[in-house]
Formats: structure tokens, sequence, C-alpha cells
């Protein structure tokens, strides 16, 4: 890899994607160690849109953990639930910094994603309305029954334009390659979640929306070859949320801001620790 992003914290290089197009499948490996956490870990994961045909979960995800000190491995252990809900813990931190009205949130898709941005975002925000728009109806009306349970309000939408309208948070979590989110439909001063990486990362939101919002992401080291498209097509990044979260970037909470998430190896290292040292207390 020609870069490697490196602070006095974290060593996070970046990640390998292994396209396999027969397969319409992708390998991505994903290492960190982090200096202060004396920890360092690997993840591996699959992105296989097309499992759920199979019964089985797109995204598949193992994550080793190993002892810095020898390079021995400590554990080895699904990464599923990690991915799920590290990414929507991201969202949340994103959502906190850029978004000031949090009264409805709308999400564009009905998958792990989409549910577990639901629940967090909802733990943390408290929507007066949750929205939900997905390509196959039934799997939104599946899940907004499923969020009703556990007492929230839920709306299922019949287009993503309707489920958008006048939403304060918009979450995109779908494997959508083409734009399923337009400009003209989003409110001024709406946050947007960009969590999906379908054919890239920026393919749910047309161009134009790129054109008029500040967009942020998690890791500018990543993005210089995940966001290429963007780039390309003169589309600048105005930093990272953890330059928002130290103050060296302004939250530009009145505009349209986009979080492109792209999803950082440290975020499956720290949350891996924290389960190995629960499940090392659990064994005394
Ligand atoms: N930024 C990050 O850190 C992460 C991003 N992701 C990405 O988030 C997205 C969702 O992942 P999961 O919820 O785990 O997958 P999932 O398979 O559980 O859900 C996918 C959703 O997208 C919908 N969908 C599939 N094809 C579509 C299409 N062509 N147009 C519109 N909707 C379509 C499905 O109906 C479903 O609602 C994926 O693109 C995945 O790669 C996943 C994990 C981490
Ligand atoms: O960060 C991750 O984990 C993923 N990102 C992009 C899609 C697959 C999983």
């Amino acid at each position: 890899m020609a870069s490697v992003s490196m602070c006095n914290e974290v060593i996070q290089p970046p990640r390998m994607f292994m396209r396999i197009p027969s397969k319409n499948g992708v390998l991505l490996t994903m290492p960190a160690f982090s200096e202060s956490e004396n920890a360092m870990a690997c993840k591996l994961v699959t992105a296989y849109p097309r499992n759920v045909e199979k019964g089985l979960s797109s995204i598949i995800a193992t994550v080793l953990l190993f002892d810095p000190d020898t390079g021995k491995v400590s554990a080895i252990m699904d990464g599923n639930e990690i991915t799920t809900w590290r990414t929507a813990a991201a969202s949340v931190v994103a959502t906190k910094y850029l978004n000031n009205q949090t009264k409805t949130l709308a999400i564009l898709g009905a998958g792990t994603q989409a549910r577990s941005h639901a629940e967090a975002l909802d733990l943390f925000f408290n929507f007066t309305q949750i929205r939900i728009w997905n390509h196959r109806y039934e799997r939104a009306q599946k899940l907004a029954s499923n969020l009703e349970k556990e007492g929230k309000s839920v709306v299922t939408c019949r287009n993503a334009e309707e489920c958008v309208q006048d939403a304060d948070v918009i979450v995109t979590a779908t494997f959508s390659s083409s734009p399923i989110l337009k400009k003209d439909w989003i409110k001024p001063g709406a946050h947007i979640n960009a969590i999906g990486a379908g054919i890239s990362h920026h393919s749910e939101l047309e161009m134009e929306l790129y054109e008029i919002a500040v967009i942020y992401t998690d890791d500018m080291s990543s993005a210089k070859y995940e966001l290429k498209g963007l780039l390309d097509a003169g589309i600048s990044i105005f930093g990272e949320i953890g330059e928002v979260i130290n103050g060296s970037k302004s939250a530009e909470c009145n505009k349209i801001t986009i979080f492109q998430s792209l999803g950082m190896a440290v975020e499956d290292l720290v949350s891996a620790k924290l389960i190995y040292e629960e499940y090392k207390k659990m064994k005394k």
C-alpha cells in the first residue's frame, strides 16, 4: 500500500480490497495497532451482497486480536457484531457533532446496518419519528415491526423521497450502486450518514448532493483511495470527524453535512480489545 496513516497513537495502513468480480464479492484486510491501548488486531471481512438469497449475512467478518509484545494471536473472534455496532457508533458520534436537530430520522435500507443505526441513533437522540424505505418494501415493513416491538415510532415509506422529506438525520445503508438520495429532497441543515459501499463508498448519493454539502469522513488517508471517484470529480472532503472532535475543523451544522463512513480498523481493534477483556473477567 502506498501510504500508512500513522500518528503517535495509531498505526492504520489503508486497507486492502480484493475484488472478486466473478463472485460479486470483496475481501478486505484491515490491520491496526494502538500504542495507548497496547493492542493489535486485523479484521478480515467479506462483502457478498447476494448472500441474502442464501440466507447468509452479506457482511461476514472475523477479528484476530494479537499480543502486540510477541505477535502471538490471543483471540479469534466473530467480527459481525463488532462491524454492525461500531459502524453505527461512529455515525452516532458524527451525528452528535454535525447535527443540531434530531426529531426525524430517515433510513434508506432495511438490513443489518439499517437496524443497528436505528437502534443506536434512537438510543442517543430519541427521535420523534423513524422512517424507513427499502427497495424491497416488505423488508422495510419487517424492520419497522421489529423496531415497533421495542416501543419506537416507525413509519415505512413507499419511496425514498417521501422518506427523507424534512428529515433531520438521514442514513443510507444499502448495496445500491446508483444514487438513491437526491439533492433536491434534502432540507437545509440536514445531516446524512452515508454508510453503504456498493460499487464504491459514494454510490448511494447523487454527485450534485456532494457538490453542495460539507463532507466529513473517518479517515482521510483511506479516503484518498476509497473516495477517489469523488476527488477525481473535483469534490473535496472538508475534514475528519476526529478533527471536529479535537476542534481543528469546524462543524458546519447549518449546512447539509455528510459523514462519509468508510469504516476504520482501529474501531474494530478497540471493540475487540474490550470484548476480550470482558471475556477474561468472566473466566476468572
Ligand atoms: N461504512 C462502514 O463502515 C460499513 C459499511 N457497510 C456497508 O453498508 C451497506 C449495508 O450493509 P448491511 O446492512 O450489512 O447489508 P444487508 O445485506 O444486511 O442490507 C443491505 C440493504 O440494502 C438493500 N439493497 C440491496 N441491494 C440494493 C440495491 N441495488 N438498491 C437499493 N437497496 C439495495 C437490501 O434490501 C438491504 O435493505 C453495504 O453497502 C455494506 O458494504 C457495512 C459495514 C460497515
Ligand atoms: O469497515 C468495514 O468493516 C466495511 N467497510 C466497507 C464494507 C465492508 C465492511
